[in-house]
């Protein structure tokens, strides 16, 4: 059963759940790469929570190239080809550390869950990874028009789960992720690199990181 004034939360599914976002660098180097536009850790960071139509136009102006539509939807097929052939070898040893833990906490004390990503594979990864009972509602690239930093992806799922933004507490490994967050006065946790995500509320490295005190602390927390 429910309680009444429960904080809820919403997780981003690429680099919080599981590690795929490595599996996004390495193919969106190759593709940048055979067009000749270099490409390193940097750029990818800019493209963490980024839809793939957005990355791939990043990615062209970064190498000052334009293409045809053709070519444009060419690449993106070819992009997504080779991430989900990485994606596809998952199983559930590539859920992060201390995910699992986090997920059965919340779900066991009857904290609602939500999912929610710029990608449109989240569906399928969930299913590789057997997570998707945990999650009450997914919101994902299909269901969205506004890329984080917009908060849309984050307040459907605030709205599916019935609550209002400011008791809500999103995972993000991503800039964009924080920002949409912080945008909507959702409670912010970054998960990475601490300077990469320095205007979350909060950060982890990783749900290793998170025991059920942190929690507590987290959901607590007022904006
Ligand atoms: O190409 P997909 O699976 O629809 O993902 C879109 C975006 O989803 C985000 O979660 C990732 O951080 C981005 O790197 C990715 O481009
Ligand atoms: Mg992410």
């Amino acid at each position: 059963m429910k309680l009444k004034f429960k904080k809820a939360f919403i997780f981003d599914l690429d680099g919080v759940i599981v590690d795929t976002a490595k599996f996004h660098f390495l193919a969106w180097k190759n593709l940048a790469e055979s067009l000749d536009i270099s490409f390193s850790e940097e750029e990818n960071e800019q493209l963490k929570g980024v839809s793939r139509v957005k990355s791939l136009e990043k990615i062209l102006k970064w190498g000052n190239k334009t293409i045809s539509e053709e070519k444009f939807n060419s690449l993106m097929a070819m992009k997504n080809e080779e991430y989900l052939s990485f994606v596809d070898a998952m199983s559930t040893d590539d859920i992060l550390p201390g995910v699992l833990e986090t997920l059965t906490y919340l779900k066991e004390n009857d904290y609602p869950i939500a999912l929610g990503s710029a990608s449109k594979n989240a569906r399928r990864i969930l299913t590789k990874v057997k997570l998707n009972s945990y999650f009450e509602y997914i919101v994902d690239g299909n269901e969205v028009s506004k890329a984080k930093p917009d908060p849309e992806v984050f307040l459907k799922g605030c709205e599916l789960l019935g609550v209002e933004p400011k008791q809500s507490i999103v995972f993000e490994d991503s800039q964009a992720g924080i920002k949409a967050a912080n945008n909507a006065q959702m409670t912010s946790v970054g998960i990475g690199d601490e300077l990469v995500l320095s205007e979350a509320d909060f950060n982890f490295k990783s749900f290793s990181e998170i025991s059920e005190d942190v929690l507590q602390t987290l959901i607590n927390f007022k904006k």
